[in-house]
């Protein structure tokens, strides 16, 4: 598979040096891929997506894009990659209309291709009322839309997503998933940058998670998984504290208390049916009721991010147990 960006020991320092936003990061980012990049507040996601796209430069290191360094190559890459910042200056006075037109304008479309394709996002996007009114004026969910828009809109290669679903509603948040893994099927590469990793699980091939600046996992999500504990979780919500029932659960498999009233049970992946069985039965004996479910990327990602002193006290609390 064709690589389109490789990073190469990437490190970005601001304050003269004192604040290390990323630290000697490399990976590739493969052609056709939806790769999602994971980490909390400060990790250093947008500084590396800033340099992606040349809008700065590393202090160390290089990026290739289709193997030429981009800051060679800056106006390309704004023509073959979209991306739309959370909080662009430059575009809020515009109409949204416009913003959609001129972004496909742009990237290389024809003045009728680019009305055409305008209007079909707006449309698409449930912004056809919207799409005379400036971009400051929007609210912040339409707001995130005509982003989204102008993301989408044109024939961009590569298409970069910075927290797409924020602020959405469960259907727009839908149509948003759905319209990026159209433009992935039609052969579009895409970076999502998320902190909404359950739903990233369900569109990424693979995950790079990074934390202080350091990329600290990249592989495809099964793969990750395949890190984490592989019993099944069965969060059960009790309906007394120890009520009857507790006794036998413990003899089920790794029983966590979390609470008075929830516990979590760590069972072996195939007990489960016969557990389902038990846990009807038992609800007469104080099981109010339950969750099963096997590991996931959220799991993967509090593994892998986890902190020396947290991971000691998980531990401790599963060894009590
Ligand atoms: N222009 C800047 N000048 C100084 N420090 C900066 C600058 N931009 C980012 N930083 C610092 O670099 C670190 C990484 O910031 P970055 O914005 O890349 O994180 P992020 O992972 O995108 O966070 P979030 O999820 O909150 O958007 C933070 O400590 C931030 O304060």
């Amino acid at each position: 598979m064709k690589r389109v960006f490789e990073i190469k020991n990437v490190t970005k320092t601001y304050k003269k040096g004192k604040v290390t936003a990323n630290e000697n990061i490399s990976f590739s980012i493969m052609q056709g891929e939806i790769l999602g990049l994971l980490g909390p507040n400060g990790a250093g996601k947008s500084t590396l997506i800033k340099q992606i796209v040349a809008h700065v430069q590393p202090s160390e290191g290089k990026i290739l894009y289709n193997g030429t360094d981009v800051s060679t190559q800056s106006r390309l890459v704004s023509r073959e990659v979209a991306y739309y910042a959370q909080e662009p200056a430059s575009l809020t006075s515009l109409k949204v209309n416009e913003a959609l037109y001129f972004t496909a304008r742009l990237r290389g479309m024809k003045k009728s291709a680019a009305k055409e394709q305008t209007n079909q996002l707006l449309e698409k996007l449930g912004l056809q009322e919207s799409g005379n009114k400036q971009l400051k004026r929007l609210s912040g969910g339409q707001k995130r839309l005509a982003g989204i828009g102008t993301t989408l809109i044109g024939a961009a290669a590569v298409l970069i997503f910075d927290e797409p679903t924020n602020e959405l509603d469960p259907k727009k948040r839908r149509l948003v998933w759905d319209l990026i893994q159209e433009r992935n099927r039609e052969g579009a590469t895409i970076i999502l940058v998320t902190h909404n990793i359950l739903e990233a699980e369900q569109v990424v091939d693979r995950v790079a998670v990074i934390n202080h600046g350091k990329l600290l996992a990249i592989d495809s999500v099964s793969t990750l998984k395949n890190r984490v504990d592989q019993r099944l979780k069965a969060d059960i919500t009790l309906a007394t504290p120890q009520p009857p029932a507790m006794e036998a659960l413990q003899s089920w498999g790794q029983l966590v208390p979390l609470t008075e009233h929830r516990c979590r049970l760590l069972i072996e992946k195939d007990r489960a049916a016969e557990l389902l069985t038990f846990l009807n039965e038992a609800q007469a004996e104080g099981i109010h009721s339950y969750a099963i479910s096997p590991p996931s990327l959220e799991d993967v990602y509090f593994h892998i991010d986890k902190d020396p002193e947290e991971a000691e006290e998980e531990e401790k609390l599963y060894a009590n147990a």
